[in-house]
């Protein structure tokens, strides 16, 4: 064939069309087609990955082939793309199986594409890839939008307004995940509820800014003594919970008397006043029979009321309690 486009070459599966003869469409009636496509379609050598065929689509953007390869020609890079999709298109024994679909930004000119990949013999009878490339940037604009605005609306339905530490929901969808692995893997998991002293007096002493800024305070405070793998919320007024994986009791009830002493040390400035807060800790451990959040939250409140009743300023464990 003279315009070097190969006849019809359907994968196997398809083997049941009958291809159309030769005769009935000129070369140049397929290149007319070819050239008139919304689409790209470019032929490259599997092996050597010389582009033999790029029809006008890609000509006006990426250019002329000029014995170039396919990745100078469409990705300008200095060697195969890491994304060539060719050992996709073969089966076991090296030969054409089904076409592959996927989607990509090309390097060039920064546009989404679809792309429908395929093996095909070339009218010489080597192996090639046959891409045909349809512009789907629009489409898939909107889609990464949409996607920003759900993980931003999904951010704020997790985070406390206030303080920007997680929120009650936040502590029960990724507390949970703690406790089925720590459960999974027997692993020690420490629960610390906090709730600050007398915190309707600095309401009512300062006014409730006042009281705002103590909670931003407290919370930035918790936020620096917590590693990456612990999760800190606000559980709602003046109550905040520290879930601890792979820690046992000593040492969350270090945390938690290091927290009271530098809870105790800091001095909230507003409005020229100097507030200094305090609060009531309980703690509890994980139990082989908890299976839900709330059995170790029962707990460690039952231990942070002794921490009020005992006179505040405090910390008690679960334990026997
Ligand atoms: N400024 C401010 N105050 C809040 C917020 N949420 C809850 N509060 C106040 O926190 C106070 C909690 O009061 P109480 O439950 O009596 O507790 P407390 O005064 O800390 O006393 P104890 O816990 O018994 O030591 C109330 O006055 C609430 O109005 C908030 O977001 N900002």
């Amino acid at each position: 064939m003279k315009s070097g486009i190969p006849s019809l070459n359907l994968p196997a599966d398809r083997d049941q069309i009958p291809p159309a003869p030769d005769d009935d469409t000129p070369p140049e009636g397929l290149l007319a087609v070819l050239d008139n496509l919304d689409a790209l379609v470019y032929v490259s050598d599997f092996d050597t990955h010389d582009l033999l065929y790029m029809n006008a689509y890609g000509r006006q953007i990426w250019g002329a082939i000029n014995n170039r390869k396919c990745w100078q020609v469409l990705q300008n890079s200095d060697g195969p793309c890491s994304f060539c999709t060719n050992h996709l298109l073969v089966n076991d024994r090296g030969e054409p199986s089904k076409p592959h679909v996927w989607e990509f930004q090309n390097q060039l000119d920064q546009r989404w594409y679809q792309c429908r990949d395929q093996a095909i013999r070339w009218t010489d009878g080597r192996l090639v890839r046959l891409e045909i490339a349809t512009d789907i940037t629009e489409r898939k604009e909107m889609e990464l939008a949409l996607r920003a605005a759900h993980e931003k609306a999904r951010s704020a339905a997790l985070e406390d307004e206030l303080t920007g530490l997680h929120n009650r929901r936040a502590f029960f969808e990724f507390g949970t995940q703690l406790l089925n692995q720590a459960n999974r893997h027997r692993t020690p998991l420490s629960l610390i509820m906090m709730d600050l002293d007398h915190f309707k007096v600095i309401n009512d002493t300062h006014g409730h800014d006042a009281g705002d800024e103590v909670l931003r305070q407290v919370s930035a405070l918790l936020q620096a003594r917590i590693r990456d793998c612990d999760i800190v919320a606000r559980m709602g007024g003046e109550e905040f919970a520290v879930l601890l994986p792979g820690t046992g009791p000593e040492m969350a009830r270090a945390l938690a008397e290091r927290l009271l002493i530098l809870l105790l040390e800091l001095t909230v400035e507003h409005n020229g006043q100097a507030i200094s807060p305090s609060a009531s800790f309980g703690i509890s451990l994980r139990d082989t029979k908890d299976r839900r959040l709330e059995d170790m939250l029962a707990r460690a409140d039952r231990a942070l009321y002794r921490s009020k009743n005992q006179g505040r300023g405090r910390v008690n464990t679960n334990i026997g309690l």
